[in-house]
């Protein structure tokens, strides 16, 4: 016992940096640190008796000092709220921009990237590990290639690409989840700022041009190259990695972290694709949260009638599969026609990042209103990497699908500020709301006529002579007229 007690203050940068990485995940894991505290108090008062009462005070107020921070770090790490970009001041604007470019140009401070397979990570001579430091951004980019690379097979042959940890299946929703998350927690310890947040890009405008791409956001059309950034924007600056993909693929490397070339990017400017000229319908996301299941057989890039396939979109927004259709996430990135479209090189561009926050902020409405049903979430039989269970390639500490399937403002300390469109009527319901409203009218119209016909009816009754008056009539004709008592003879 005494050992945990010194263990938990002896290890307390380890402790809150394994605190920080589940992100203070949810007020369970806030509590479970307090628990752990609380009963490491009351092991020193129980176990330590040897110790004297003035030392146990002490103890008793670091661990209440303790406790203090991890709460405070609970509490800071309720406040990261993820808005849309779109909405933030142009003070906030110029803050985003800088920290996605700090982050570029600051090594990561934890993380080394292995540039070689496992077979030739010593290096030739067996004794020259072939990792790599890489700034926090890049790591960013370079897991994400990693998570889509192909798998060399030997000298000569052919890369197999047929295994995708990161799209078409279930983990789709969770990886690319897990990704924001570190990236946003890695710039939060740059920026020594616990409530920064990633912001969003609404891509379902159904508009044809790019409303971030100005150069106070992510950056406007170089004037003098369709699909440059201007120059007046530090992302033209941005050089890109993981480009060789040929090398990887047949000399059996990893990318590494040297940069190429600079980010392509034309919005709409696909001339031999139309379809992907133009961002997703605001009805798109409606009609895709409408989806209620989460994932469907064969849990591919083909499956019908899946959240996850439609919002990933493979399939139309109504979750019908249809092998010519790109729609929301994959018509976004198809959409910038550049860096940006390529699934090796895509979080190159910074929109990735926006891009990606929205897919998880519409994931993340989508586990709200179905309550998290993961039963349909497969335990088996998706591609490798996919299944529920399994750790998300190649984050570390390893983490797994199921841990993200879960709503992030009560569980990973996030939420989106963000109002959702709602669906346009069906036909059907067009018709029945049409039909409803023709029965009320008919119903009012009448229960007015009889209305009409009621009070023109007591109207008559009240115009009609009084009795009174009647009599008195009859009482005038009645003076005129001799009484029975006179007789007339
Ligand atoms: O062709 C697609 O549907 C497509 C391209 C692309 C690029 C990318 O970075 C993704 O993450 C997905 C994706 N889909």
């Amino acid at each position: 016992m005494k050992f945990i007690i010194h263990n938990s203050l002896m290890n307390l940068p380890f402790f809150l940096q394994w605190f920080n990485h589940k992100q203070c995940t949810s007020s369970v894991n806030c509590q479970a640190v307090e628990l752990l505290i609380i009963i490491n108090r009351y092991t020193v008062f129980s176990s330590c008796k040897v110790l004297p009462q003035e030392t146990l005070h002490i103890l008793d107020e670091v661990l209440k000092g303790l406790l203090s921070i991890a709460l405070v770090t609970c509490f800071l790490c309720t406040l990261t709220v993820r808005r849309n970009l779109l909405d933030l001041s142009a003070e906030e604007r110029r803050r985003f921009v800088n920290a996605l470019h700090q982050a570029k140009v600051t090594i990561h401070p934890d993380i080394v990237i292995a540039t070689r397979r496992r077979e030739e990570i010593f290096g030739p001579d067996g004794n020259t590990p072939q990792f790599e430091n890489i700034s926090i951004y890049n790591y960013f980019v370079w897991s994400h290639y990693y998570s889509v690379r192909k798998t060399f097979l030997g000298a000569g042959q052919q890369s197999f690409g047929g295994i995708d940890f990161s799209h078409e299946g279930p983990a789709f929703v969770t990886w690319h989840r897990y990704h924001l998350l570190q990236l946003e927690r890695d710039m939060q310890n740059m920026l020594q700022d616990p409530s920064f947040g990633l912001p969003y890009w609404n891509f379902a405008t159904g508009q044809n041009t790019c409303d971030i791409c100005s150069d106070d956001l992510m950056g406007a059309r170089s004037n003098s190259d369709v699909s440059l950034i201007s120059q007046n924007s530090i992302f033209s600056q941005w050089r890109v990695l993981c480009e060789n993909i040929e090398d990887y693929e047949t000399l059996g490397t990893i990318c590494n972290s040297t940069e190429g070339g600079p980010i392509r990017r034309n919005p709409a400017g696909n001339v031999a694709r139309p379809m992907v000229q133009r961002l997703p319908e605001p009805e798109d996301v409606a009609q895709c949260l409408e989806v209620g299941v989460f994932d469907t057989p064969p849990f591919y890039s083909n499956s019908t009638d899946s959240f996850r396939n439609t919002v990933e979109g493979y399939s139309d927004p109504s979750g019908k599969y249809d092998p010519a259709v790109r729609s929301l996430h994959n018509l976004a990135h198809l959409f910038l026609n550049g860096t940006g479209g390529q699934t090796h090189l895509s979080p190159n561009d910074p929109i990735f990042v926006l891009l990606h926050t929205f897919t998880d902020a519409v994931f993340d409405e989508w586990l709200r209103r179905y309550s998290a049903d993961i039963s349909t979430y497969p335990l088996e039989n998706a591609p490798i990497g996919h299944n529920r269970q399994y750790n998300m390639v190649p984050f570390w500490p390893p983490v797994t699908n199921d841990e993200m399937f879960v709503t992030a403002p009560e569980n990973l300390g996030y939420s989106y500020e963000v109002e959702w469109p709602g669906r346009a009527l069906r036909v059907t319901e067009m018709i029945t709301i049409a039909i409803v409203t023709a029965l009320v009218l008919v119903a009012i119209i009448f229960a007015a006529a009889a209305c009409i016909v009621r009070v023109k009816k007591n109207k008559d009754e009240l115009h009609q002579p009084l009795l009174t008056d009647q009599y008195q009539h009859y009482s005038d004709d009645y003076d005129g007229i001799s009484t029975p008592s006179q007789s007339v003879v």
